[in-house]
């Protein structure tokens, strides 16, 4: 469940004052957000992960009001509960990607389950990848295993930003299928921010900024 109530930010005193619109997504809802360059549509998915804090309002994860969490506190229910998806994945480029894998949920302080991580390779195509290391990857291989990091630990919601605007139509459908089909299996929400309206076709829940 995602929740926010009367959202507002400000990066400095002189700089304008977003007021974002109120969202609710229940449990496995998903939503696509909207929005020409410039209008704060990243600065929406940083409050979303509590990368920001807002100026005033409430953003709710499940029954935690994230908002009101400390820098570490953020940190470790960040690492447990949410999947970022950036267009440049931060995988580590010296490690294999099967210890990228190991290392995600090392750090989000799950159990290494080998099985499942060979299960999420077979279906994001990375099967044949995991011994290589990450900087020996083709770019399509570089954002499927940015999936990969964001859906390891089981997220209870996914948030991505523009996952697909240097993508070919193809490919763009295929990233699209891959998020909605990682957000269902682990029963998460999941949150997607672009100004790519290929995306419009996959989304019921839609606001533009
Ligand atoms: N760290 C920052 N300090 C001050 N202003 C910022 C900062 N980051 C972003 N901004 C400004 O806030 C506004 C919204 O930026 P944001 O990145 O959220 O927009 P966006 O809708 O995601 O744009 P794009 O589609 O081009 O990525 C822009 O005018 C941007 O210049």
């Amino acid at each position: 469940m995602v929740q926010t109530d009367n959202l507002k930010f400000q990066y400095k005193k002189a700089e304008p004052l977003f007021h974002f619109p109120n969202i609710t997504l229940e449990e496995q809802e998903n939503l696509l957000i909207l929005g020409k360059s410039g209008i704060g549509k990243t600065t929406l998915l940083h409050l979303l992960a509590g990368l920001l804090k807002p100026v005033s309002g409430s953003v709710m994860i499940d029954d935690v009001q994230i908002n009101r969490l400390s820098h570490s506190q953020l940190d470790t229910f960040r690492g447990q509960n949410m999947g970022l998806v950036f267009q440049k994945n931060h995988a580590v480029r010296s490690l294999t990607v099967l210890d990228n894998l190991k290392a995600r949920l090392f750090f989000s302080k799950k159990p290494i389950d080998l099985a499942a991580i060979a299960s999420l390779l077979e279906q994001l195509d990375l099967k044949e990848t995991q011994k290589k290391k990450v900087n020996e990857l083709s770019e399509g291989q570089l954002q499927r295993l940015g999936i990969a990091m964001a859906v390891i630990h089981n997220p209870q919601v996914i948030l991505a930003d523009e996952p697909t605007s240097s993508l070919d139509d193809e490919n763009c459908s295929a990233v699209m299928q891959l998020l909605q089909q990682q957000a269902e299996k682990n029963q998460a929400n999941l949150v997607v921010i672009t100004h790519d309206i290929r995306m419009k076709s996959g989304f019921k829940n839609i606001i533009t900024l």
